[in-house]
């Protein structure tokens, strides 16, 4: 299977933090070989050179050399910010060609914008929300296709993301949902382990300790859900014994109205997802007449 992806010739435009975890899961899992894959960012040498020590990927700052890389990358992975999009895409439109495959890890950017802004229908285009866990092999990546990516590059995309965790295939309105869900998911969680450290610390305990139990609390629970193949519903009862403390904690953050926000928290972040792709469909509208 990581045959194929170590054939493969990457060219991330953007190193920031997503762009690390995918190239880290390539490297680590998929087989991919540093000098396989080329980073190209818009500022910003001292983040190639940590990349380049760390990883042993490639990189310049020379304009000829990068758009080289932009010509022969097989994959070509978007990986900047949605602000940064328009300028982005309409500055390598004219070096990209219908055989590449493009990755795009753009919260909102739709399929269309993105064909829009590159002048072409005929561009394969992956569009993916992945997440930070990818970092570490846990991540999750929701992935839609443009209708003309083969089947083969379909594979490749999978592939290129199983090396950082699992992958959801779905329609692509869908994708804001996942965003939703996992793409911004891993904040809720740390949010909530925030709190819980906070809330050991005012009862007494080290801020360290108070750490490691939320720490161990949080891996031992998503663990439950995943090795025993329980509903959460089914394992939060099997924890609350009647009148006990669990059922006085449980009851303290259904007063606080926790269950609502945490689902509100998911549905506004797709919304915002949705808001995102929005705002850059209406530049290049406006760009365009
Ligand atoms: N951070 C996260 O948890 C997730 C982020 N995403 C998406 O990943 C994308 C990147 O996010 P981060 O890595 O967090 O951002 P980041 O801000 O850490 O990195 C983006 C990098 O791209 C560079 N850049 C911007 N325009 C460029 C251009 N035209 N050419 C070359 N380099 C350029 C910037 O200088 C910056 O270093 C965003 O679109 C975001 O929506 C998706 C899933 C999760
Ligand atoms: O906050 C954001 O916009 C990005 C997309 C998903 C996670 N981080």
């Amino acid at each position: 299977m990581t045959s194929s992806l170590s054939h493969m010739k990457f060219t991330f435009i953007g190193a920031g933090s997503m762009a690390e975890a995918i190239i880290r899961g390539l490297i680590t899992k998929g087989g991919v070989h540093g000098e396989n894959i080329f980073v190209i960012n818009r500022s910003n040498r001292a983040r190639l050179e940590e990349l380049r020590e760390r990883y042993g990927i490639r990189s310049s700052v020379n304009e000829l050399e990068k758009d080289d890389a932009i010509r022969t990358g097989h994959i070509v992975v978007l990986a900047f910010k949605p602000k940064d999009a328009l300028e982005g895409l309409s500055k390598i439109k004219h070096l990209i060609r219908p055989e590449q495959l493009l990755v795009s890890v753009i919260a909102g950017l739709t399929i269309d914008t993105m064909q829009t802004l590159l002048d072409a229908a005929d561009y394969s285009i992956v569009r993916t929300m992945p997440n930070t866990s990818s970092t570490i092999g846990l991540g999750v990546t929701g992935m839609s296709f443009s209708p003309n990516v083969t089947p083969a590059g379909r594979q490749l995309a999978v592939q290129m993301f199983e090396s950082a965790g699992i992958v959801s295939t779905v329609e692509e309105p869908l994708l804001d949902t996942i965003t939703g869900v996992s793409g911004s998911g891993p904040a809720y969680i740390y949010y909530m382990m925030e709190a819980m450290i906070q809330g050991g610390v005012q009862g007494g305990l080290e801020p360290e300790e108070a750490r490691r139990l939320v720490v161990q609390t949080v891996l031992g629970a998503a663990s439950m859900v995943q090795a025993t193949g329980e509903d959460p519903a089914d394992l939060r009862r099997k924890v609350t014994s009647p009148n006990g403390t669990t059922q006085a904690a449980l009851e303290t953050l259904d007063r606080h109205g926790f269950p609502e926000a945490v689902a509100k928290a998911v549905l506004r972040a797709a919304e915002r997802a949705g808001e995102l792709g929005a705002a850059i469909s209406a530049s290049v509208t406006s760009q365009t007449k």
